[in-house]
């Protein structure tokens, strides 16, 4: 399916410095944010982030107290929902239950008065894409609820707005058929040219699928990135935690400049480049992030630290190990199929090393702000 998007030279999007209060809550804070024509945003953030609340905004259905929204370098003040040319899809795509596949993907165009064969040619055009050609002439009840979701998608996006606003579509789904929908909203918004905004507070969904990603945390913006970038180079320890499965290590450590090493968890290691440069000559008590993945057992007279296990949750291809000593508790993922090998049970002891030092992340005491590795807000 091909679909000619205008093209303008201002972004899609753009919030600048947002502000929203509903009673006591400050729902969104100095929001700004630019989405580019043809791209995939999303908004991640937990519960209560204001996820929600910006595409409402957006989209006219909430006013702003302060700033301004841009479509297509266009000031909204002032602008009815329905003159905005953007179409908001939530996570209760419902259908009508009277009318077959068929009629349900067509219901937009029949409302705009397209003519009957150009409508037959993108509803056909749409099933194809999202596999539900053989369904179009049964009615909603006798469908799966895959299939369901799929009709439902396909008719809010068989319309052609400038932007979409989808609110967590596929949190209703279950976890397969999330994983499967997902990858092809990606592909419809790739294929179709369209420009996407999506809010999830799954950051699974939200690395997947986004070329950017804006991490909303109580209603302001912390950083906006392309997810390599936020997984590797997140602006604060909670980003760290919040993207990632194991959630990341976070534990006290101090940096020695002479002898450029970082002690912690009752052990020591070289100090990473970034570290040296981030620390210079100061001796600085930090707080160290060491991702699961870039810890593996080792030899306990060669290891960085000693430790014990005290927990091994298989997860398939990999575990999780929890081990700890006196000064700290970490995860470290290993293969399972070494498990047995290297004897790693409850109540076994063994020697941790660090595997890629460069991966090491230094978060300030108190801010915990990233303070290494510097580095500027990577481009997307
Ligand atoms: N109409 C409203 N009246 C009062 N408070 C509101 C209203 N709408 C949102 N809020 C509050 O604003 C904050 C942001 O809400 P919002 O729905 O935007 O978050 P969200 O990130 O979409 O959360 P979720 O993932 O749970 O949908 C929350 O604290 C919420 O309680």
């Amino acid at each position: 399916m091909t679909t000619a998007f205008a093209t303008t030279t201002a972004p899609v999007l753009a919030l600048e410095q947002v502000h929203k209060r509903f009673r006591a809550t400050q729902a969104l804070h100095d929001v700004t944010l630019t989405v580019p024509e043809a791209s995939f945003t999303v908004l991640l953030g937990p519960a209560g982030a204001g996820k929600t609340t910006t595409l409402r905004v957006i989209a006219g259905l909430d006013q702003p107290d302060a700033g301004r929204v841009l479509l297509a370098g266009q000031d909204m003040r002032g602008w009815e929902p329905k003159d905005r040319n953007v179409a908001m899809i939530f996570d209760n795509l419902a259908l009508y239950p009277n009318k077959t596949g068929f009629q349900n993907l067509a219901s937009p165009l029949r409302i705009r008065g397209e003519k009957s064969e150009a409508i037959r040619e993108k509803v056909e055009a749409m099933a194809k894409t999202l596999k539900v050609l053989h369904i179009l002439d049964r009615l909603p009840r006798t469908m799966s609820g895959g299939e369901r979701q799929r009709i439902a998608l396909g008719r809010a996006l068989i319309r052609t707005p400038r932007l979409f606003l989808l609110d967590e579509p596929l949190s209703s789904l279950d976890a397969m058929l999330r994983i499967e929908l997902r990858a092809e909203l990606k592909r419809l918004q790739r294929e179709c040219g369209a420009t996407f905004l999506m809010a999830t507070p799954d950051y699974t969904e939200a690395l997947a699928i986004a070329d950017t990603v804006a991490l909303l945390r109580e209603g302001r913006v912390v950083q906006l990135a392309g997810p390599q970038t936020l997984y590797d180079l997140p602006a604060d320890r909670e980003v760290a935690r919040f993207v990632g499965a194991p959630q990341i290590n976070c534990l006290p450590a101090r940096y020695v400049p002479g002898q450029g090493r970082v002690e912690a968890a009752g052990g020591s290691i070289r100090a990473p480049r970034a570290f040296v440069e981030a620390f210079g000559e100061a001796e600085t008590a930090f707080e160290l992030g060491l991702r699961p993945e870039h810890l593996a057992p080792a030899d306990p007279d060669r290891a960085a630290l000693r430790a014990e296990v005290i927990d091994v949750e298989p997860l398939g291809l990999k575990s999780v190990l929890t081990v700890r000593n006196e000064d700290a508790e970490l995860r470290v993922v290993v293969e399972t199929a070494t498990l047995p090998r290297l004897g790693l049970a409850v109540g076994a002891s063994l020697g941790v090393t660090v595997t890629n030092p460069d991966a090491l992340l230094a978060f300030d005491l108190q801010s915990g702000r990233r303070i290494a590795p510097v580095q500027a807000m990577a481009a997307p």
